[in-house]
């Protein structure tokens, strides 16, 4: 083991072991908001009706019951912390005694015993003036026994690493929207429109009543016709009169009413529309009077009133929601043009991995095969096939270089071990690496490589939250190119507590959101974990140095939270490889 490694190696250990450290400083006071907002966007709107993780999660585990409130003060014991931490007693089920505080931030945990400063005393910001050679020490107050969590790594091994917005910029930019393709209305919810929305009619396309009632020519009393008679008194017809989808009726003559249905055609020389409620009839069935009174217009939608033949409805690049397929189709489409779905394959790589049952003799179950693919899809992708390689670099190579896909995703392999062949792969396969490692946390490996002409390798790190930090950092901007989908504006969150920043690099940490704008750090988001990110709204970009409480921090929105587009079940088959 080089120096290097055993940096690396005690950096990443140190990460996991101060994930996992037990949080003193939360045994009451803050409680999940019971109504969690996703924080305002500078442009956005003002309120986002959203399927939330953290709504369940504030419904759910809205903070300790008074079990919790001890199983919280044991945590904060540090020796119990941790199997407080690791066994919730009950679990996450509705009333339960699953305690809120366990996932409480204490990123990098700041003090596990009440003796060591505050937050507030310290700094977080590194040394402004390192020895030469030497990334700057992390001044923290920790336990003195704690690993310092940044490597002396020689400054040569991250000289190739991108800053983490950097990186993101060249993800976008490393590609070209894909061509269009014309595809029905049913196939293209997620995608984006390659040509403006351009109404192939007038909406509502003839005048049409907005109410149930009598179209009417002129000033009232009205005439009735014999087949629209009603009971002496009452609105209500023994006829139908004119009922939506027919063609056009009779003309009106001043004076004369005709029973009419919301969304009929409102004859040619009417001159509004009574609703039911508002008529009178009398003289036998034949005379309409009204109660009340009306006025030119009233209750008819003009043709063209939405839209004219030829207008603008939605720009080019506009995602295809749900809505817009019913404005599409209401404004004559039956398909759209669109910009074409990246088409992507996944290659889980790693001999170790199950993929069902629990973990035996060594071996661990895949984490990543079931969420690459949906969180893919939700990026605008189309999932091909999801591949377990071995750790074999033949097998690697061959189905790399076999694939047809726009972007191989590649989990694993991306570090130096023994079996990690993602590097020499793409040596092998005269791959032009984008980007190279970047200065994140955690995730710190990822690579983007560009395979041939307008094909792409992402590679993620084998740890499941590392590869969600890649996926974030390198997949998310490159797919949103390919697909031409709209940037999401940034947007900002205060932090409610601090969270203590790598000297170097960006730090990526799961955040719920907290009275609407504020993002509340989580625990359990070590570079293995999935537990504090399945509990998110979103992640939150933690700028070297770290951030102060009340700060505001850039947000990283989780698709589900923000769009929830093109989550569905998954219908590719995975096949190939090992268990
Ligand atoms: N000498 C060094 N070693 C490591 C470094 C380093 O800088 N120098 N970086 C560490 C960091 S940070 C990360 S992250 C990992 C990245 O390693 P790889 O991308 O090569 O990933 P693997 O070694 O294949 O796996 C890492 C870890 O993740 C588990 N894993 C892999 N795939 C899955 C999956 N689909 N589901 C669940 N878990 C998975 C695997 O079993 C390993 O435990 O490298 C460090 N080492
Ligand atoms: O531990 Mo690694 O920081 O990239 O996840």
């Amino acid at each position: 083991m080089t120096d290097r490694d055993a940096d690396a190696a005690l950096d990443r250990a140190a990460e996991e072991a101060l994930a996992l450290f037990a949080d003193d400083r939360r045994t009451s006071g803050d409680r999940r908001e019971s109504h969690v907002r996703r924080p305002q966007r500078a442009s956005d709107l003002a309120e986002t009706v959203r399927w939330n993780v953290a709504d369940w999660a504030a419904e759910d585990w809205g903070g300790p019951a008074p079990q919790d409130a001890h199983a919280a003060d044991s945590a904060a014991d540090g020796a119990s912390s941790r199997s407080a931490s690791a066994t919730p007693s009950d679990g996450p089920s509705k009333g339960s005694s699953f305690n809120d505080e366990l996932f409480n931030s204490d990123p990098f945990s700041e003090a596990a015993s009440g003796d060591r400063p505050a937050a507030d005393d310290r700094s977080r910001r590194p040394d402004p003036s390192p020895e030469p050679n030497r990334p700057p020490e992390p001044n923290r107050t920790t336990e003195p026994d704690q690993p310092a969590d940044v490597p002396n790594e020689a400054p040569e091994a991250r000289a190739h690493a991108t800053p983490w917005h950097a990186a993101r910029t060249a993800a976008a930019r490393a590609a070209q929207p894909l061509p269009s393709v014309v595809r029905p209305l049913g196939e293209a919810l997620g995608q984006t429109l390659a040509e403006p929305l351009a109404a192939l009619t007038d909406l509502p396309s003839f005048d049409t009543s907005a109410m149930d009632g009598w179209a009417v020519a002129g000033p009232g009393p009205w005439r009735l016709p014999s087949e629209n008679a009603t009971p002496e008194g009452t609105g209500t017809s023994t006829g139908t009169g004119i009922l939506a989808g027919h063609a056009e009726a009779a003309p009106l003559s001043d004076g004369d009413a005709v029973r009419i249905a919301t969304g009929a055609r409102v004859p040619p020389g009417a001159t509004a529309v009574l609703r039911s409620e508002h008529g009178k009839v009398r003289g036998e069935g034949r005379e309409l009077y009204a109660s009340r009174h009306i006025t030119q217009g009233q209750d008819i939608r003009p043709r063209g009133q939405e839209c004219r033949r030829g207008d603008a409805l939605l720009p080019a690049g506009a995602l295809v929601t749900p809505v817009v397929l019913g404005l599409a189709a209401a404004a004559g489409y039956d398909e759209l043009t669109v910009t074409s779905r990246p088409r992507v394959e996944v290659l889980v790589l790693g001999d170790e991995l199950l993929r069902a049952g629990l973990p035996h003799d060594g071996r661990i179950r895949d984490a990543l095969g079931p969420l690459l693919g949906p969180w893919l899809r939700a990026l605008g992708a189309e999932v091909v096939a999801t591949r377990h390689v071995g750790d074999d670099p033949e097998a690697l190579h061959t189905a790399v270089s076999a694939s047809t896909a726009d972007v191989v995703v590649t989990t694993g392999g991306t570090a130096a071990g023994p079996v990690d062949h993602v590097h020499p792969t793409l040596r092998r396969l005269g791959a032009e690496q984008l980007v190279d490692g970047v200065q994140v946390r955690p995730g710190h490996p990822m690579l983007l490589a560009r395979l041939a002409p307008g094909r792409y390798l992402v590679g993620l790190p084998g740890n499941p939250l590392a590869a969600v930090s890649g996926l974030l950092t390198l997949a998310e901007p490159l797919l949103r190119t390919l697909s031409a989908r709209p940037a999401p504006p940034p947007y900002r969150a205060r932090l409610t507590e601090a969270v203590q920043g790598h000297p170097v690099d960006t730090r990526l940490i799961p955040v719920v959101y907290q009275h609407g704008d504020r993002a509340r750090p989580l625990r359990f988001h070590g570079p293995a974990m999935l537990r504090g990110i399945a509990a998110a709204d979103a992640l939150a970009v933690v700028p070297p140095g770290g951030a102060d409480q009340g700060a505001e921090a850039e947000i990283l929105d989780l698709p589900w939270t923000a769009d929830g587009i093109g989550i569905s079940a998954d219908t590719t088959t995975g096949t190939g490889g090992t268990p």
